[in-house]
């Protein structure tokens, strides 16, 4: 029997796209008998085309500055240049788009992309939606799921014969989709008298805005379709699985930029390349594939009760029962290989367990107390419950199972509904002028007490693997190229770099770059240059990076600006990056407005970018009385004026 299709596009720079589609897949043909096409977007023209495509779903991540990820920016190339302005009138589309609103640039590509369909002529059949990492990207994208279905069932109705449906899957999915708001599973377990998990002290098992009368709409449950066979055999050495082109390079240096009393340590690496030239310039970031913390992977493989057969092969295969058509062994995954190397190597054990885990925990989970608190966690109406005391703690699958002890999932369940381990990006702080086969980044340690809900101490994951290598320890690596974040063209250009604490690697990238220009290139006359660098720390004696360095440039007057903010450090005036700004504001204000100079923010996302961007707007509109500053601000950023690299 034909069946209804539709192509799911998605473009996903570290993973959360990708596994949000292949979940979307999963459901379209589990719970709705429609086959989903899912391909990356950059697979245009070589596994679809759009000419033939009457109804397509994209989801999509923004990344650097609102650009496409890297497995989107060909697609995205070619729907820009696309000149026909009904080149995509045949199609229905909507779009899932996954951004963060710490970023200025908020769901970018998946707007712009939203925007450009509509230019070229597509029919949105449902409205697309933007789903925010800063407050938990759950709350929209199921109500959002809620109502694909039905509209998507709709649509592929009305153009069943182009997508090759016939007529009983057509009537079926009609019924289906009239029965459809009835179907939502829910429940409204009894708990035992003595709910053991009524104190207010723990919140992640009790929360007083849920009651046990309250009835759980549940998210539908996913089905699992893996199975693994225990071989017993010593561990073989894996290649590790990662997909895209990386390089060998091997850890040559690393060395701590702090001062023992600083209160977070900021370590150096410095990495070689074994073979070819790794192509890269100031301003881009380098991507790391890093293992899982060996003690973490112990205190879950304990928690599994797999210590003892940890080492063991397992062949990793579809299961026999398996009902699930779109089944396949995740590809980050070899098809043999121990428990112990795919929870090292493969799973991110890490990020907080999505919903759908959730929910498969629930029927792996004996108390009945448990099972109502993780019924709660995963269902619509817990929503909030799950965002404070899970994603905001950022609790792992290890706390999770330490909070429920009765819960026992199988391994299976684990390998195929963890997300794969996504490689980590840094900013490159080094010039290839210097030694294109070397490149130098920075991190600082971080560590996260056993708290508000976190069952064991841990640190960051790939920053803790960097600490802990020896020297000579092969990393692969790959270059993320910046569209934008770039050196000007012209040398006069005034450019205002802000990174503070290890915001500012990329800006060493630049300065050493102008440094080594200026040595190597005829006619590069530093006294041409007009750069100015704001940079903050906690205690100019303890956590001032690259001090020697940067003063170094001062001297040789390629930077020929320096303000430092010190936050810790009393009867210093200026805090943070902001106060120097202010401080400056009439300067700053006159080659931003008069000079076109380029600023450049570099850091953590959290409060820095907004404060930043808050005190330029500011110092304008004081500066010139531009009335509207905010349409101003968005000029300098749309012109690539104001650039941004950032991290959360
Ligand atoms: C380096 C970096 C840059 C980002 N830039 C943006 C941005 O400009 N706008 C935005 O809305 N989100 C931005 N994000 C947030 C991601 O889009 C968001 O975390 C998303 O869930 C990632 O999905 P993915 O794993 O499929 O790439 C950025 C994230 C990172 C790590």
């Amino acid at each position: 029997m034909k069946k209804w299709r539709f192509l799911l596009g998605f473009g996903s720079e570290t993973g959360q796209s990708k596994s949000i589609a292949q979940g979307m897949g999963d459901i379209a043909s589990d719970q709705h008998q429609i086959c989903a096409d899912i391909f990356e977007l950059d697979e245009i023209d070589k596994q679809f085309k759009l000419e033939d495509e009457p109804v397509m779903v994209i989801v999509t991540s923004s990344t650097g500055d609102g650009e496409p990820p890297s497995n989107a920016s060909k697609f995205w190339r070619k729907i820009r240049r696309e000149k026909n302005p009904q080149f995509l009138s045949h199609m229905k589309y909507t779009v899932l788009g996954l951004g963060d609103t710490n970023y200025s640039n908020f769901c970018n590509c998946g707007r712009v992309l939203d925007r450009r369909f509509e230019e070229l002529g597509a029919t949105r059949f449902y409205p697309s939606a933007w789903a925010d990492d800063a407050v938990g990207m759950d709350s929209t994208i199921e109500p959002w799921l809620q109502g694909l279905w039905p509209a998507l069932k709709e649509t592929l109705g009305k153009i069943g014969n182009s997508t090759e449906a016939s007529v009983s899957d057509i009537s079926d999915s009609i019924n289906q989709l009239n029965l459809s708001t009835e179907n939502k599973p829910t429940v409204n377990r009894q708990l035992s008298s003595s709910n053991k998990f009524k104190s207010d002290e723990d919140t992640i098992t009790y929360s007083s805005s849920l009651t046990e009368l309250t009835t759980l709409t549940l998210p539908p449950k996913p089905t699992h379709s893996l199975a693994v066979k225990l071989i017993e055999s010593a561990e073989n050495a894996y290649q590790p699985s990662i997909e895209g082109q990386y390089h060998a390079s091997t850890l040559t240096r690393r060395e701590c930029l702090t001062h023992d009393a600083a209160v977070k340590a900021v370590m150096s690496i410095n990495l070689q390349l074994s073979e070819e030239e790794f192509a890269f310039e100031p301003g881009d970031a380098v991507k790391v594939v890093c293992a899982n913390n060996e003690n973490e992977v112990n205190l879950l493989l304990k928690r599994l009760q797999w210590m003892d057969k940890a080492s063991y092969q397992l062949d990793i295969s579809i299961s026999p029962d398996n009902t699930k058509k779109s089944a396949k062994v995740p590809t980050y995954i070899p098809l043999m290989c121990s428990l112990r190397y795919a929870l090292t190597n493969c799973l991110d054990i890490r990020s907080s367990p999505r919903k759908n885990l959730l929910r498969l925990f629930v029927d792996c989970t004996t108390d009945e107390d448990e099972k109502r608190r993780l019924e709660e966690l995963c269902s619509k109406e817990g929503s909030e419950v799950y965002i404070k005391y899970i994603l905001e703690e950022h609790l792992s699958v290890l706390d999770i199972l330490n909070h429920f002890p009765s819960c026992q999932p199988d391994v299976p369940i684990l390998i195929e509904f963890l997300p794969s381990l996504m490689p980590r990006f840094y900013s490159i702080c080094s010039s290839p002028l210097d030694d294109a086969r070397s490149i130098q980044f920075v991190y600082s340690l971080l560590k996260f007490e056993p708290k508000n809900g976190r069952t064991y101490e841990r640190n960051g994951v790939c920053t803790n693997w960097l600490n802990e290598i020896d020297l000579g320890t092969k990393v692969q690596i790959q270059t993320r190229i910046s569209q934008h974040f770039r050196l000007p063209l012209t040398l006069d250009t005034p450019v205002i770099m802000i990174g503070p604490g290890t915001g500012v690697a990329p800006f060493i990238g630049f300065l050493e770059h102008l440094h080594l220009s200026s040595k190597s290139i005829n006619g590069f006359d530093v006294n041409n240059l007009n750069t100015w660098l704001f940079y903050g720390c906690r205690h100019r004696q303890h956590d001032f990076l690259f001090e020697e360095q940067i003063q170094m440039y001062q001297q040789i007057n390629v930077l020929k600006h320096l303000f430092v903010a010190a936050s810790r450090e009393d009867n210093y005036p200026y805090r943070y990056v902001q106060d120097q700004l202010r401080a400056n504001g009439k300067d700053i204000a006159d080659l931003i407005y008069h000079r076109n100079a380029v600023i450049y923010v570099c850091g953590d996302i959290k409060v820095m970018v907004r404060d930043v961007r808050e005190t330029i707007a500011q110092i304008l509109k004081e500066t010139f009385d531009i009335q509207n500053i905010e349409e101003y601000m968005k000029s300098l950023e749309t012109s690539r004026r104001y650039l941004l690299d950032i991290w959360s």
